[in-house]
């Protein structure tokens, strides 16, 4: 196990709003148990104030947890910090890379402070740079690059000294789909160097093309976790989506869920939305039942079910209206 964390939790003290005294406690983790085996891609899904960076930082050791402990790569957050930040990479949402150097003085940097010789940073440096298609820009000022060249740069300095296990804080946010699919790529490659990655996103597509495992995070919490195969499977393989005619909700509601093939119903934002496995077969019945208790049907889409369907479950509300 790389990652062990037991009920962690962090509240930040932040001053009272306009017009009250005092401070104000926000419980940022409410208790967040993790485990995440050696080579694993994890990621933590959820939207945005959940909480998931508040953890990454608690694990790479950068804040202490109010309670609650962790052992990552082998030693205790609290106790010996140190010997944490030695084994892991860490890359947060803003970079961290110095705007005015250039990508490769970056780097090199990086691996200088992580202990090696000049000649050893700059061997490093420019593997990484290989490794990253970084080459032809590595010697421009970082503030010239592309975003996506950017996060390759910054993904570059979280690798230096080639840690077991790397933290990534939402790696893909603002990088366009090539870039997008690059990374991910290259997330892919390192699982086949034998580094464990534990990502943050509020992706859905990527913790489920990505990930060996979730947890998503919703309010400080675990809500679920498991493989995305895992997850999708607890609320059935597909999903058939209704929209109705006026005031018919109910009645279909009661109707559909009367079925022995459905597993659930759920009315959402005007629309019905069926769980059922097998929906290929499953629609035609579905539309003769609703015929012929007259239930006029406006629109209809089957789909496979996605994480998504799973966060609805879990916390009665669309992940795509509350990221
Ligand atoms: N230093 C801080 N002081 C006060 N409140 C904080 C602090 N850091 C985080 N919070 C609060 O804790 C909650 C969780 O924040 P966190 O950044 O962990 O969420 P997140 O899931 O990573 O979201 P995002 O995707 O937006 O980064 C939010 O309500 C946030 O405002």
């Amino acid at each position: 196990m790389i990652v062990d964390a037991r009920g962690l939790k962090k509240s930040f003290k932040t001053r009272a709003r306009r017009g009250q005294r005092g401070h104000q406690i926000v419980e940022a983790v409410k208790g967040i148990d993790l485990t995440i085996g050696e080579g694993e891609i994890f990621a933590c899904l959820g939207p945005n104030g959940a909480g998931k960076t508040t953890t990454v930082r608690m694990l790479a050791t950068l804040i202490e947890p109010t309670e609650g402990t962790a052992t990552v790569a082998g030693h205790d957050v609290r106790a010996e910090p140190a010997k944490v930040r030695r084994r892991i990479g860490y890359v947060g949402q803003a970079g961290g890379v110095d705007e005015n150097a250039t990508g490769r003085a970056g780097i090199v940097l990086a691996a200088r402070i992580a202990g090696m010789t000049r000649h050893e940073a700059d061997k490093r440096a420019a593997e990484l740079l290989a490794a990253f298609s970084l080459a032809e820009v590595a010697d421009r000022p970082v503030r010239t690059l592309s975003g996506g060249q950017k996060r390759r740069i910054a993904l570059a300095i979280g690798l230096v000294n080639e840690p077991p296990l790397l933290f990534l804080d939402e790696p893909t946010t603002g990088l366009d789909p090539q870039n997008r699919a690059n990374l991910w790529d290259e997330v892919r490659a390192l699982r086949e160097r034998g580094t464990s990655v534990l990502l943050t996103t509020h992706y859905l597509d990527e913790a489920d093309a990505l990930c060996d495992r979730l947890a998503i995070i919703d309010h400080g919490l675990v809500v679920a976790e498991g493989t995305p195969a895992e997850l999708k499977k607890q609320v059935a393989g597909d999903v058939v989506t209704l929209r109705l005619a006026d005031g018919a909700a109910g009645r279909a509601t009661d109707l559909l869920g009367a079925q022995e093939y459905v597993k659930e119903v759920r009315p959402e934002d005007g629309v019905l939305r069926a769980y059922l496995d097998d929906g290929e077969h499953r629609l035609p019945h579905l539309l003769r039942a609703l015929e012929e208790h007259g239930i006029a049907i406006r629109s209809i889409a089957l789909d496979r079910a996605t994480l998504d369907d799973v966060f609805l479950r879990h916390t009665g509300r669309s992940l795509r209206d509350a990221a």
